[in-house]
């Protein structure tokens, strides 16, 4: 390792976040080097976002056409797993990253395949398998696009056994008889359905409720519906010691009981990948970072930017990429002397929905689909809330499938008369999400939302109902 190679900006990850970063600064003139150890697309293409949703969608499309007479009994067999796997591995492109490389490649970025460390101020060292180093200087940015990784709970005995990670669950060559699923947030629901849509005898192990930021209401369609399909779902409940027997997990539960799967997924959570990469070295507080709405990390000398599940801030493929586009253009306008050290709200460089209007989905069936703020997330920010809520029950639901059922809520700020919040719970929600995230954005007062007419008959129709229950 002899001479430093120089680069506009040093992009260190290469996932959906990374690539995004990338190819902003690059249309905008600058030169980018994008550092990647694993695959080009990191985490969402090939071992989360893309092949989980491919594993819930035929069990989703399957209930839906079940759900309605006529098609109902067309449906003679049940779900194919192998097909199911199958198709799973096509949309990871069997986990070759060539495709994503040659996009790298056309967009002018330069990549190099290694891992890589922060060495100095905007210093970046690359490590290759070969064992050859290269080292770059970044003339305008070190972008850390990172990613996550699994939080891990300390449970007696867990840390020595080989149990499934998101990842592990993701590209399974199988589908285990039964599956035991630590945590229930977004990833263990979503896949613990997948699973028993599969065949898997699930059980979900929470040590609270499931699906904790999301309206109770909500929730509470979706843990019905997963426990008719016989999911075991097992809250307030926590998880004491976990052993291997016979090739079996046991996992000690609540009051004396055991759980026992062939299989167990630990799905408790990430945390910023952002250990391991010389930043104790700046003297930052690695657990702690948290980017400013540019992406640009406060105290670390203004060359330092943390974007995606990196940043600390939300972790969501769609959100990080709306990071990537604001941070790429900020760290150009910053490079051409247009943009100072803080941006605007809602300006072209400043992220400012992660605050306040994060569109979010769980690919349960039913889908939960919210955007911006519940009502007591509203309150604990000081807007003086009220809230709209009812069950989702109009000509579109009706026909979209036999004893359809589903519930909405808005919320609203009623100092300004303006939505802050909306929540849909119910069967394919997820496509009506988008008009509710304009109108948290654009912060359409409710006296003209109620000029927007929702076509007949659609489930959109929902919103007529709920602003009229409003009191329009
Ligand atoms: C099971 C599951 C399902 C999900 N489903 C959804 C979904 O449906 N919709 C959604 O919006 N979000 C979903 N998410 C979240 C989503 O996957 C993440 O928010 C997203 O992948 C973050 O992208 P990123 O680019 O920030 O990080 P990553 O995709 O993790 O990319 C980071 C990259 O950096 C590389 N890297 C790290 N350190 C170094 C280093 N030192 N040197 C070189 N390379 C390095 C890694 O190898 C990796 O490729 C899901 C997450 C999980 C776990
Ligand atoms: N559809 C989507 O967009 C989607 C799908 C999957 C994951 N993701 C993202 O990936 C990230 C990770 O997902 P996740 O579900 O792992 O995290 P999460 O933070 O959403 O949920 C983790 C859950 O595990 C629980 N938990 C923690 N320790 C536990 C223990 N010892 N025993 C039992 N439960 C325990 C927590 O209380 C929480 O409910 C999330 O931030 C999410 O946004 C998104």
């Amino acid at each position: 390792m002899s001479e430093v190679k120089t680069t506009d900006v040093l992009i260190i990850g290469a996932g959906a976040v990374g690539e995004n970063v990338a190819g902003r600064v690059t249309e905008k003139g600058l030169s980018a080097v994008l550092v990647e150890a694993d695959l080009v697309g990191g985490e969402c293409s090939y071992w989360a976002c893309m092949p989980s949703k491919a594993l819930l969608r035929p069990g989703t499309i399957l209930n839906a056409a079940r759900a309605v007479a006529g098609a109902r009994e067309a449906i003679t067999g049940s779900l194919d797993p192998q097909q199911v796997l199958a198709r799973r591995t096509s949309f990871t492109s069997d986990w070759d990253d060539s495709s994503q490389e040659e996009w790298v490649a056309s967009a002018g970025i330069t990549l190099d395949r290694g891992w890589a460390t922060i060495s100095g101020e905007r210093e970046v060292t690359v490590s290759h398998k070969d064992g050859t180093k290269t080292r770059y200087r970044a003339t305008h940015a070190v972008v850390l696009a990172t990613g996550s990784t699994p939080t891990v709970p300390p449970i007696d005995g867990l840390a020595d056994l080989d149990y499934w990670t998101t990842r592990e669950a993701t590209s399974a060559a199988a589908v285990p008889a039964s599956l035991a699923v630590l945590g229930g947030g977004v990833a263990g629901v979503e896949l613990a359905q997948a699973y028993s849509r599969l065949g898997s005898e699930v059980t979900v192990i929470a040590r609270s409720g499931i699906l904790g930021n999301y309206p109770k209401e909500a929730t509470d369609l979706v843990l019905e519906a997963l426990r008719a399909e016989g999911i075991t779902i097992l809250t307030d409940t926590a998880t004491s010691a976990v052993r291997k027997k016979d090739g079996m997990f046991l996992l000690d539960v609540g009051d004396g009981r055991t759980v026992t799967a062939e299989r167990l997924l630990v799905s408790t959570g990430r945390h910023p990948h952002t250990d391991g990469l010389g930043l104790e070295d700046l003297g930052l507080d690695v657990r702690k970072i948290v980017s400013d709405a540019t992406g640009r990390v406060p105290d670390a000398g203004g060359w330092l930017y943390a974007v995606g599940d990196a940043g600390g801030r939300v972790q969501l493929t769609h959100q990080g990429k709306y990071e990537a586009r604001m941070t790429g253009d900020a760290i150009a306008a910053r490079a051409n002397g247009t943009l100072g050290d803080s941006a605007e709200d809602w300006s072209p460089y400043a992220a400012t929905a992660d605050d306040v209007a994060v569109p979010q989905v769980v690919f349960t069936d039913p889908e939960i689909a919210m955007v911006g703020r519940t009502l007591e997330q509203a309150r604990k920010d000081g807007v003086n809330a009220s809230e709209t809520s009812l069950p989702i029950a109009v000509g579109g639901s009706a026909l979209h499938g036999d004893d359809y059922k589903g519930w909405a809520q808005i919320v609203v700020d009623e100092d300004r008369k303006v939505l802050v919040g909306v929540t849909f719970a119910g069967p394919e929600v997820s496509e009506m999400l988008h008009s509710a995230t304009i109108a948290v954005v654009g912060e359409v007062p409710m006296h003209r939302l109620w000029h927007a007419v929702p076509a007949y008959p659609t489930v959109s129709e929902v919103w007529l109902r709920l602003l009229e229950k409003y009191g329009m």
